[in-house]
């Protein structure tokens, strides 16, 4: 298939792998790159999902998806296409490269049965053309630990944190990954492999700071939480002045959980701590003594999108009864177009097409940003982006799809 008179899309093979991965490196700023990482990389490759593009014989454009399944409100694994690796020679932007690998990753998941793609965006202004949606935030927080103290839930005390090499507990904290992904929409579940990941610890990239330590939480013995962080000294006028930056944090309860960040808190000689690429409604901006003081921060994180709307709207629950008609817009993947009933409550729900008038117009973009539980309808219709047909349509929507517990993408791919 042509993306335009010299080009030509073809499944990546094997033996094309280094030059794809250099490829891909090189458009994302061609930074260190160590040979620990292409060999996961590659180990992680589903190679009857990756593309190449090429130029007679010069690779043009790479991209990518992996087999994830993706918990949605309610809790249940959807199969989801992970759209990643995505990349296009600086000689050949703009001319539809991108356009046509995601018209094969679409119509690829689609072909398979997959309700949902979603993707991390390297600029969050490329791919709402293609019908993403921003359907879960972020927060980071850069904390004064010299001033903000933490008032911490009773039972923390019995909670045990020892330091552990991160390769020795990585079953252990794995499991505990595994145990949170129903528990939040937008949590992963992975093949295995994927948590390698978490240990790459290139030093090139560590700008100064310790290698990757890791701290496990114990309750009776069992691990019930872990963190990965990394110190970086610093002395100022005034004496210590060094920093905690927080790679990953889990736990299975409120006080595992607390007795990690206490741990976080504490440790000596470091007055920051720096968290990034948490859930908005992270447990710990409620143990805290002075949120002003933590520097919050806010960006997009999992962009999503309805491969198949009656499938990915039937998969999730709702939070209060819906009976409601969609009109969906869907120019790049015209078989979601048109009007689906969708009727659920917190048990279940169906989404099937119907030939009855429409109480909420919008497009699957807008579905994908609501669908996970994030991003409201009502306050997408403030934007304009969705149209109230039936008066009291787009309120009892907007509860409905609601979801207690804040959406969340747990890392990139
Ligand atoms: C999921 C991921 O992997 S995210 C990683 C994405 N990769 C990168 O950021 C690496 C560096 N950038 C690149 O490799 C390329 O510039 C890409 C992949 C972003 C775009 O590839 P291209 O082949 O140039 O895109 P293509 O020509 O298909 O563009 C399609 C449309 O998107 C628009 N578009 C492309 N890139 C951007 C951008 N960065 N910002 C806004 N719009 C964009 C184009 O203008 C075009 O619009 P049109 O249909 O109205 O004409």
């Amino acid at each position: 298939m042509g993306t335009d008179h010299t080009t030509e899309l073809k499944p990546l093979r094997p033996e094309d792998f280094d030059r794809w991965w250099d490829h891909l490196v090189r458009a994302f700023g061609g930074g260190p790159a160590s040979a620990e990482e292409r060999a996961l990389d590659r180990s992680l490759t589903e190679f009857d999902r990756a593309l190449g593009v090429w130029d007679g014989d010069t690779l043009v454009g790479t991209a990518g998806a992996f087999s994830f399944r993706m918990t949605v409100p309610g809790g249940a694994p959807v199969p989801t296409a992970g759209v990643s690796m995505v990349s296009v020679a600086a000689t050949h932007r703009r001319r539809g490269v991108l356009t046509t690998m995601m018209r094969r990753l679409l119509d690829d998941a689609h072909a398979k049965g997959e309700p949902l793609a979603a993707l991390f965006a390297s600029e969050p202004a490329i791919y709402g053309r293609f019908g993403f949606g921003t359907a879960a935030l972020q927060l980071s927080a850069e904390i004064d630990t010299a001033r903000v103290t933490l008032a911490l839930p009773e039972g923390t005390e019995r909670v045990r944190v020892r330091y552990a090499p991160p390769a020795d507990v990585l079953a252990e904290c794995e499991a505990v990954y595994a145990a949170l992904v129903p528990r939040r929409p937008g949590m992963l579940a992975r093949r295995p492999g994927w948590e390698r990941t978490a240990l790459l610890d290139p030093e090139s990239e560590r700008e100064g700071a310790s290698a990757l330590q890791c701290v496990v939480a114990e309750r009776d013995g069992e691990v019930t939480g872990y963190a990965r962080f990394r110190t970086k000294m610093g002395w100022g006028p005034s004496g210590h002045d060094g920093t905690v930056s927080v790679e990953d944090l889990a736990a299975l309860d409120p006080v595992s959980g607390a007795a990690l960040w206490r741990f976080l808190f504490g440790i000596d000689l470091m007055t920051t701590l720096k968290v990034r690429g948490r859930p908005v409604d992270d447990a710990w901006q409620h143990l805290v003594s002075d949120l002003r003081r933590c520097l919050l921060q806010v960006r997009d994180s999992g962009h999503v999108r309805l491969v198949e709307v009656g499938a990915a709207l039937s998969a999730r629950t709702y939070l209060a009864p819906v009976d409601v008609v969609f009109e969906v817009e869907d120019a790049f993947c015209p078989w979601n177009a048109g009007r689906w009933r969708l009727t659920g409550d917190a048990k279940g729900a169906s989404c099937e097409r119907t030939a009855d008038a429409a109480d909420l117009a919008l497009s699957v973009r807008e579905l994908g940003a609501a669908c996970l539980g994030g991003v409201s309808l009502l306050s997408l219709a403030a934007a304009g982006r969705v149209r109230e047909l039936r008066p009291g349509a787009l309120a009892e929507a907007s509860v409905g799809f609601g979801s207690p517990v804040a959406p969340w993408f747990p890392h990139g791919f």
